[in-house]
């Protein structure tokens, strides 16, 4: 989440010899102009993986929180940095908020049975099982959870949004009832996917593209009432990646009519591009995403929430926006307050899973990852969508998806780790499978292997 000059300032000081340490960090500060009087404070949590007990350890100093999902810990350093506007920073204080705004929303649902309480979820033997089991009670029995992989079974395996994701098939250890809803978290509790099995045992997966359509078209028909919030706060915006399914992006800007930006894979990347509109949401495909209200757009909620002169059916709408921002995690992805997001919008709309899943249908796509020598030959533009080097590449891939409809293909370096990725998508899956690898091999495998 830092900024692009901080992420140089961490690579420096982590790569700093000791003897180095302290004048890299005297640097930083008077690039930084940060006064060295004024005390400083590190916020620190840790998940189930086994280093977290000793890089917990190294920062004891700081304030600590226990066992925290990464987004718990980015709610809990915001509400302090705001003196307690944004909640207390507690974890109580936290599903005290989440909580509380669920169960105001689902009050606007009063015919809701126990089977559309029901959500299967598939905790990824991690943080956000122990932390989900933790908050059930604030619940109220509002949402009924069926908890598989709660942390007994090695982290992320075989399971975890992560594993849905790239398999396109449901997690191990979890028990998918044919046409019910299911979710899983992964290993931090930063991201979320859903998914469900039809009654010939297919499998469907609604993953961050398909979270992002169903939150801002609800927002967006929110605001569209008649007598609604009007068209002032309608600065709608979605914010995705390359690897937003074409499907998605046609539908949001041809039938939706919301702005949609494209940015860097990386979530700081599509946080800092949301913090530009009045009300965005921003996911990458792989399930990490939250929504973002400006200040400007909250106050005039608040306003209309409040005001004695307010209509009915304008004041309902603000009210429940107010609770959508309350449930919402603001400072990060965070599969806990997601899944908390959908669950109530599912349920104010009265939509099953299988009505959400049909909104739009994903073109198919194929991702790869090709190991190379040196990744940092691929040089790209236009948020990872073209490659500027090597030259011959960007020619290659569009002279295969010319021969296609709706056909998508790019390469980029990861950023994470030591390969390039390699993501199509055209109108039928064979056509898919063909195109990376008409892309790949003249281009990146042989070239440069
Ligand atoms: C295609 C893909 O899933 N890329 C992931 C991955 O980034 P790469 O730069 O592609 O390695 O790790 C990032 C950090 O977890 C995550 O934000 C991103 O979505």
């Amino acid at each position: 989440m830092v900024t692009l000059a901080w992420e140089g300032y961490a690579t420096r000081l982590a790569n700093a010899e000791q003897q180095e340490l302290l004048s890299v960090l005297e640097d930083i500060l008077e690039k930084e102009d940060i006064d060295k009087s004024q005390g400083a404070l590190v916020f620190v949590g840790k998940d189930t993986r086994s280093s977290s007990e000793r890089l917990s350890q190294a920062v004891l100093d700081g304030w600590h929180y226990g066992l925290v999902t990464t987004p718990q810990l980015h709610y809990m350093v915001c509400c302090h940095n705001t003196h307690g506007q944004y909640g207390e920073a507690t974890v109580e204080g936290y599903y005290g908020k989440l909580c509380q705004a669920f169960i105001e929303l689902t009050k606007n649902t009063p015919n809701r049975t126990d089977d559309q309480k029901h959500l299967t979820v598939d905790g990824a033997n991690g943080i956000g099982a122990l932390k989900l089991r933790e908050m059930e009670r604030h619940l109220k029995r509002e949402l009924q959870i069926s908890l598989f992989n709660e942390g007994h079974g090695k982290l992320n395996h075989q399971c975890g949004a992560d594993f849905v994701k790239v398999q396109q098939k449901p997690p191990t250890g979890v028990k998918v009832q044919s046409g019910e809803r299911c979710c899983s978290f992964d290993g931090d509790a930063d991201r979320i996917v859903y998914y469900y099995t039809d009654s010939e045992d297919r499998f469907h997966l609604l993953d961050g593209d398909k979270i992002a359509t169903l939150i801002s078209t609800f927002l967006k028909e929110l605001f569209l009432l008649p007598g609604g919030l009007g068209q002032r706060l309608i600065n709608i915006a979605v914010v995705q990646t390359a690897y937003a399914n074409g499907s998605s992006t046609r539908y949001l800007e041809d039938t939706m009519k919301v702005i949609v930006r494209c940015t860097k894979t990386g979530v700081k990347h599509l946080h800092h591009a949301a913090q530009e509109f009045d009300t965005s949401v921003y996911f990458e495909a792989n399930g990490h995403g939250t929504v973002l209200f400006s200040r400007a757009a909250e106050e005039k909620i608040r306003q209309l929430a409040e005001d004695v002169n307010t209509d009915d059916t304008r004041k309902r709408a603000a009210i429940l926006l107010q609770h959508i921002i309350n449930v919402t995690n603001q400072t990060v992805g965070d599969a806990i307050s997601d899944m908390l997001l959908i669950e109530a919008i599912l349920a104010l709309k009265g939509m099953t899973v299988q009505q959400w899943d049909a909104i739009y249908t994903d073109v198919p796509n194929r991702q790869l990852k090709v190991k190379v020598s040196d990744r940092r030959v691929i040089d790209t533009t236009d948020a990872e969508r073209r490659a500027v080097s090597p030259a011959g590449l960007q020619d290659a891939i569009d002279a295969s998806v010319a021969k296609y409809r709706h056909a998508r293909a790019f390469v980029r370096p990861s950023g994470t780790e030591d390969v390039v990725r390699v993501y199509a998508e055209a109108d039928t899956q064979v056509r898919t499978a063909c195109l990376p690898f008409r892309c790949v091999p003249p281009c990146v495998q042989t070239l440069y292997l």
